[in-house]
């Protein structure tokens, strides 16, 4: 079964319709203001309409209340909530909307991979720096030796840094069922680079896991 790829962060016609184009299987629209990526609910909706089918619509929310996912699904339908929250919040926030949830986990040593997966799947993510204005999208790579010979019985996906020119190797020595990436597919800060995105997608489905 070829790795699944998530694009995060689409905030423009040409990158999502890059995403479509070259089968990426999820596209990200990020709802957290702090982002270079944010889009309103708005924005996302138009974006989404680009096209019916095509990629499932993951949202990005970072530590949301009810009030604030309830009204962006108001605007935009979306596939899966993408949350950065605790486990509670996750199993409740999954419970409450009745869609997919998956729950990143920032990850510094092996101690950090989890045990369980409380909602559909785990992210698997660098801890972010200390000064760090948000949780994930910072293009920090985690280090994969940590999650060698690591294969949890729930779905994962990895998440960090990766670009056109990693994500092959990342693959290979992590044995991800799926990969997500924002910064290294972008020319400027929020804005995606349709040839980046095209190659690493073809990177990604060209990699043979361990
Ligand atoms: O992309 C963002 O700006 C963002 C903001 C807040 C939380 C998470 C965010 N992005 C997530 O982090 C991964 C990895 O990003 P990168 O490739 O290292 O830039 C990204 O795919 C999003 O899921």
């Amino acid at each position: 079964m070829p790795v699944g790829v998530k694009i995060c962060g689409l905030t423009e016609a040409e990158g999502f319709d890059a995403c479509v184009t070259h089968g990426a299987d999820w596209v990200g629209f990020v709802f957290f203001d702090r982002s270079p990526r944010f889009v309103t609910p708005e924005q996302a909706a138009v974006l989404s309409r680009r096209t019916v089918g095509g990629p499932e619509r993951v949202g990005l929310f970072v530590e949301p209340d009810d009030a604030s996912i309830e009204s962006t699904l108001r605007h935009v339908p979306l596939d899966i909530l993408q949350i950065y929250a605790t486990d509670e919040r996750a199993r409740h926030i999954r419970q409450r909307f009745g869609l997919p949830v998956w729950l990143s986990r920032p990850v510094a040593t092996r101690a950090d991979l989890p045990l369980s997966c409380p909602v559909e799947r785990i992210l698997v993510e660098p801890r972010p720096p200390n000064n760090a204005t948000r949780p994930g999208g910072n293009a920090q790579r985690l280090d994969w030796s940590l999650l060698k010979n690591w294969q949890p019985p729930f779905d994962w996906m990895l998440a960090g840094g990766l670009n056109v020119d990693t994500v092959a190797d990342a693959i290979r020595t992590t044995a991800a069922p799926a990969v997500d990436v924002s910064s290294g597919v972008e020319k400027a800060p929020g804005i995606k680079d349709p040839e980046a995105i095209a190659r690493f997608i073809a990177h990604a489905h060209s990699a043979t896991a361990r």
